[in-house]
């Protein structure tokens, strides 16, 4: 079968997984991170006629800082994981560096974590820095900035990070390399039935279902964060190719249309920029639940959220910060810019705008969260 959503694609995003990158924890596999270069490289180059645009992001840092540091096993310690991380990163960033300066290659290695994602100037500084690298044909390398971050901050796995840097860029493609030929309908490493699944939609909830946790103690996500990352990409519009890594020239025969792995088709619409900055964030601030009539406007008819239609207000937030807004039963049904904070939000729970000023002091917005600041979350 050959397939138009990669030859078409004119950039591309590329996610290796720790266990290709590492050799299941052997160390960094030379031969394997020369060859993605290689590929990556041809495809900027414009090999087969059209020139691409293209980042990789790559984990291994803490599979390789254990090794660097003669750890057999994986420590629960997150200050220990972020030590190795560290070690770890030296020699990631010193091996792709290596790799495609051999194939005249300039690379450029960019870590971020998902605080740097949430606030708009920097989300909008990182877009900004990729795409000039991109103008600029270098490679860049990303990884999450392990030392830094906390469980509460983490993006938790690069399959997530992948789909993220996909939306930030506004990818055509997100191909994310692991150690199995794409989806099974189970875990091939439990059922030998599996059966292959060659294409699908983005986001079809059947998938969530077959995907399964990491199969090796090197990986972290397994396939159900792919799933999930596959459909958060087709958010900006982006489809998501799974395939083995090692399958011979992987990237360049999919660029050529050839169908290798599991594609995942994105079908819903490209949400405008902003919308798609908000749909993304990973945490929020705050939450407010609304009634039954309230989540029904937002839903049918794309309404602006009213304080008289809000039951409750969760956590602390200010002016501007993006928050989620809830149905009853607690289902996340929106998220948007919040126009007031969290204690100014409690007191107007469930009045009429005609109150506010009695109520803040000032004449304010009648509108918790603007219709033009507000985007719907599908599930
Ligand atoms: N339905 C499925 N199809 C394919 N692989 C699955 C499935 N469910 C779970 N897995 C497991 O997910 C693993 C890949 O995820 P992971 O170990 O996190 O790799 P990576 O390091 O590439 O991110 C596979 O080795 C496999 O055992
Ligand atoms: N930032 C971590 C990545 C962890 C991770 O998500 O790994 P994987 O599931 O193998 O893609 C590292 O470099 O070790």
């Amino acid at each position: 079968m050959v397939s138009n959503v990669l030859s078409d694609a004119r950039r591309i995003v590329v996610k290796v997984g720790s266990s290709l990158v590492t050799n299941e924890g052997k160390g960094l596999d030379e031969v394997a991170i020369g060859e993605w270069s290689r590929q990556l490289a041809a495809l900027v180059h414009g090999e087969g006629g059209v020139k691409r645009e293209v980042i990789m992001v790559s984990s291994g840092a803490i599979a390789e800082g254990m090794k660097r540091l003669g750890w057999a096993t994986r420590p629960g310690e997150i200050h220990e994981l972020q030590a190795a991380a560290a070690v770890g990163q030296m020699g990631l960033a010193q091996m792709y560096e290596t790799k495609l300066r051999e194939q005249g290659m300039r690379s450029a290695q960019v870590l971020l974590t998902h605080a740097d994602l949430a606030d708009r100037e920097r989300y909008l500084n990182a877009r900004t820095t990729l795409l000039t690298l991109l103008r600029l044909g270098v490679v860049p390398v990303i990884n999450e900035n392990d030392t830094v971050v906390t469980d509460e901050i983490k993006f938790g796995d690069n399959d997530t990070l992948g789909a993220l840097v996909a939306n930030l860029v506004e990818a055509d493609v997100l191909v994310i390399l692991t150690d199995q030929k794409g989806l099974y309908t189970a875990d091939p490493r439990r059922d030998p039935a599996a059966k292959f699944v060659d294409v699908a939609n983005a986001g079809d909830p059947a998938l969530e279902v077959m995907a399964g946790g990491a199969g090796s103690s090197i990986g972290k996500g397994g396939m159900i964060t792919k799933i999930l990352a596959a459909k958060r990409a087709a958010g900006s519009g982006a489809s998501t190719v799974i395939a083995w890594g090692r399958e011979n020239h992987v990237l360049i025969r999919l660029a050529q249309g050839e169908s290798i792995g599991t594609l995942l088709v994105a079908q819903t619409q490209k949400k405008q920029a902003r919308k798609q900055w908000m749909a993304d964030h990973l945490q929020m601030r705050g939450y407010v639940t609304v009634d039954a009539g309230a989540a029904a406007k937002l839903k049918g008819s794309g309404k602006s959220l009213l304080p008289i239609g809000m039951v409750a207000v969760e956590g602390d937030f200010v002016r501007g910060d993006v928050i989620g807004i809830r149905g009853e039963a607690g289902e996340e049904i929106a998220r948007g810019l919040a126009n007031y904070a969290s204690a100014e939000a409690r007191l107007l729970c469930r009045k009429p705008s005609s109150e506010f000023e009695h109520l803040l002091g000032y004449a304010a917005e009648p509108e918790m969260v603007h219709r033009d600041n507000l985007v719907l979350i599908q599930h």
